[in-house]
């Protein structure tokens, strides 16, 4: 690792500048290898200071609004956010302004501002971190904030921005025991026999990943399969299954699985979960929509606007605005009744997605009942998870707020549909 941290902290200015200037996802840009020239521990430095300051940014402007007449370039304003959300979290100054103003001095077209960087960054070590402690959790942007408060009320949406900011733990599935799992790891067990591990190192060094004693899993996306209840010997499918998670979560029941993506690399890192964990399904890459057959039952884990992630993925509300949205839902559409035709008579689909839209979800639901005669909302509540989530259409709905003293929990929509014999 540099010791100067120069490195990371260029490719987390390049990574911000990517997400806010021109729209991309972080994950989209890990997958571009954008940090694969970098030491091993410079990336992991680097994503972190990138996602610590997108989950910051509305605070790091406000510390830094006061010692700017006009806002700098995006690339410069970009290398101000990093510095002070690091001064203002307590690193040290000298280490932090030096780093930054040669971020800056390397820049080709702003070396210039090195100086303005330089003086900025001195006055954020003075003020900033008293400053900083006294500024509210970020706030969602208008265009995803509205809709949302729309929702789920403002006071609801004040308490999952403050979850937001927090960031996620970790959370772990265990392949059969969880109190194993959880003594193993030093982790605590969730209400829902997740195990959660605060202060994780890395994934791959902990006791049993090798042995695929668990896997990574938010406690939020534990619960659909949990709703599915898969018992040993049913013929199960799984649409839209690739990493994996939910794949193992059923595979693990004893129930026969057959997994279907449409995604050949992320499909391939399901056979590789499954090779870990000693676990067994059938694997086809296709278009979901394509798939025929008759099944007991079917897990449908649409793809999303993933805004039940952003305790994870703070890159997310500053590089969409919404306008991609209206495709997937569309899509999920689809989904739903293609999945629908492949359960048997007297069968049963759950139909999950990771958003807090209720378009992506209880209006889903609503719209299917409408277009399926045999189609009823029979959702049960799982060991661990309050009752009071259930919707008035009969889904369940999870919240980055709820488990609050707990650490939170990812977003989530669920729903169990079952078919008439
Ligand atoms: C939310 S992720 C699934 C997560 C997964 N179920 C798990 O638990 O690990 C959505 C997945 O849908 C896949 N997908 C998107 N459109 C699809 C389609 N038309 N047919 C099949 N898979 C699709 C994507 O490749 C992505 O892997």
């Amino acid at each position: 690792m540099s010791d100067t941290g120069v490195p990371a902290r260029l490719s987390a200015v390049y990574m911000l500048d990517q997400v806010l200037g021109e729209g991309r996802l972080m994950s989209e840009l890990l997958g571009a290898g954008v940090l694969d020239k970098l030491p091993v521990e410079d990336r992991a430095r680097a994503a972190r200071l990138a996602q610590d300051t997108l989950r910051s940014l509305e605070r790091a402007d406000r510390i830094l609004q006061k010692h700017l007449s006009k806002y700098p370039p995006l690339t410069v304003r970009n290398a101000l956010r990093v510095g002070a959300v690091e001064l203002c979290q307590g690193a040290a100054a000298h280490g932090v302004v030096n780093a930054m103003v040669e971020v800056v001095s390397r820049q080709k077209n702003f070396g210039h501002l090195k100086g303005l960087t330089n003086a900025v960054l001195r006055k954020v070590a003075a003020d900033g971190p008293e400053a900083w402690a006294a500024l509210r959790a970020p706030r969602l942007p208008k265009w995803l904030r509205g809709p949302l408060v729309e929702a789920w009320g403002a006071e609801a949406i004040g308490a999952m921005e403050v979850a937001h900011f927090a960031g996620a733990p970790l959370d772990l599935t265990a392949k059969s025991d969880p109190k194993a799992v959880a003594d193993a790891t030093g982790g605590v067990l969730l209400p829902n026999g997740s195990v959660r591990v605060s202060d994780a190192g890395q994934v791959s060094a902990m006791p049993g990943f090798d042995a695929g004693d668990w896997w990574v899993q938010d406690a939020a996306a534990a619960v659909p399969v949990q709703v599915l209840a898969p018992v040993a010997g049913e013929r199960v499918l799984d649409l839209c299954a690739a990493p994996g998670g939910k794949t193992m979560q059923i595979s693990a029941s004893g129930a026969q699985v057959t997994a279907v993506d449409e995604s050949p690399s992320r499909m391939k890192r399901v056979g590789e979960n499954l090779v870990r964990t000693g676990l067994k399904a059938d694997l086809i890459v296709e278009d979901a929509r394509a798939v025929t057959g008759s099944y007991d039952a079917c897990l449908l884990d649409a793809p999303c606007s993933a805004t039940g992630t952003m305790r994870r993925h703070p890159d997310l509300p500053h590089a969409k605005d919404g306008s991609e949205f209206g495709d997937l839902i569309d899509l999920q559409e689809q989904l739903i009744d293609h999945a629908w035709s492949l359960v048997r008579p007297g069968g049963r689909l759950v139909f999950c997605t990771c958003s807090l839209l209720p378009d992506e979800g209880e209006v889903q639901i609503d719209d299917a009942l409408l277009r399926h005669a045999d189609m009823t909302v029979n959702t049960p509540v799982p060991d661990g998870i309050d009752p009071a989530w259930i919707t008035s259409e009969g889904g369940l709905r999870l919240r980055p707020d709820y488990w609050a003293d707990k650490g939170g929990m990812d977003g989530f929509y669920i729903a169990r549909l079952d078919k008439s014999a």
